[in-house]
């Protein structure tokens, strides 16, 4: 297939309606879901020539996790509602590719099992944790014991859910649970003996509207691995999150599915890149659909982005093998998008690069 157009035209078929719906959408409206997309549309390149190299490196090191390129895999819920494979094959895929896979906490595959797919398949895989802290902090303690246990290298607090975007797509499908055999495993049985038979209980994720620096703190002083927060849209945020002591932060608005009418992740992104000032790596998430895409997220002060739906869509028309298809698709098109513009490293682009 040549274009995430494709993967997603492919996935659609396959897919029960209903869960294309929960993966397609957005909140709302779905302006800002639309948004993410169409920014990139109205943003436009400017090559530099007589400098490029016949020899380009995507690879960069991100809080100490090494990556292959600066396209990482956002973490999405409910793989197996996409392919019965489900995150063993994300991982497998992502692990393949060198990227760094964030996990999601509402993954329907246990971390621990996600951790040994992705060692088959690499075996020094980028795993990094994403976390909806709970209000029960001993509850999110044993989520994090288990990550680290399991081998994650960074842990990714989502702090833009303090309750779940209404999305109008779910309510009219009535996709409110997951279908019987599937479940977020990674909260079934913490503290217990996880083979635990008949005494096997998953508890729901609960979002957290208490949702404080203090959390924050709390985490970073519950673990020695970086702590990330997700979902930054505000500079002054920005700001808080470096003086806060934050490992890195993701400009996002969860691909359009929480608040609607926020602005598209791209067009903050420059005034969130000068808040921080390099003080911490920025990452960036919301439609990024091709190379060029991510270039200009590179230019205007992205250390990485990340994608999220394409890969649902990988998975959903392909399994592992659709997810790797989709990760080289979007590494093949970034590269030439990075020859073309006349850098050999994404670090060599520029914000004048890009123009409104
Ligand atoms: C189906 C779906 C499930 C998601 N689940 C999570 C999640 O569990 N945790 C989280 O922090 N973000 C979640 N997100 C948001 C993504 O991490 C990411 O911000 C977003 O998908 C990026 O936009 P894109 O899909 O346009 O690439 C989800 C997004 C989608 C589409
Ligand atoms: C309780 C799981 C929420 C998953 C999520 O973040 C999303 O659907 O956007």
């Amino acid at each position: 297939m040549r274009s995430i157009a494709e993967f997603e035209a492919a996935a659609r078929e396959r897919l029960d309606p209903a869960h294309y719906d929960y993966f397609a959408g957005g909140a709302q409206d779905e302006i800002t879901l639309r948004e993410n997309e169409s920014a990139y549309k109205r943003l436009r390149l400017i090559p530099r020539v007589l400098r490029g190299s016949d020899k380009r490196d995507l690879s960069l090191t991100l809080l100490g996790t090494p990556s292959s390129m600066p396209i990482l895999v956002a973490p999405t819920a409910f793989h197996r509602l996409a392919h019965p494979d489900g995150e063993l094959a994300t991982a497998k895929a992502a692990a393949r590719a060198g990227t760094i896979l964030i996990v999601s906490m509402a993954a329907t595959t246990a971390i621990e099992d996600i951790a040994a797919a992705a060692r088959e398949a690499a075996p020094d895989p980028g795993l990094w944790f994403q976390l909806y802290l709970q209000p029960d902090l001993e509850f999110s303690e044993a989520i994090v014991r288990r990550a680290e246990a399991a081998g994650v290298k960074a842990f990714v607090v989502t702090v833009d859910s303090p309750v779940l975007g209404r999305r109008e797509r779910d309510d009219r499908n009535a996709f409110h649970d997951l279908p019987p055999g599937l479940a977020v495993e990674n909260l079934r049985n913490l503290g217990e003996n996880r083979s635990g038979g008949n005494a096997s209980h998953v508890r729901e994720i609960v979002m957290s509207a208490g949702l404080n620096w203090d959390h924050i703190a709390w985490l970073r002083g519950k673990t020695k691995l970086p702590v990330l927060i997700k979902g930054v849209l505000h500079a002054e945020d920005a700001r808080l999150a470096v003086h806060h002591g934050v490992a890195g932060i993701v400009v996002s608005n969860h691909g359009g599915r929480q608040l609607d009418t926020v602005p598209a992740t791209i067009d903050v992104l420059p005034e969130i890149a000068a808040a921080v000032g390099g003080a911490l790596p920025v990452l960036l998430d919301g439609g990024i659909r091709r190379g060029t895409d991510a270039v200009k997220a590179l230019a205007l002060g992205a250390d990485a982005v990340a994608v999220g739906r394409p890969v649902v869509w990988g998975l959903a028309a392909g399994g592992r093998e659709g997810v790797s298809e989709v990760l080289e698709l979007l590494r093949a098109d970034f590269d030439q998008a990075l020859a073309l513009c006349g850098g050999r490293h994404p670090a060599d682009l520029t914000p004048d690069q890009v123009r409104r």
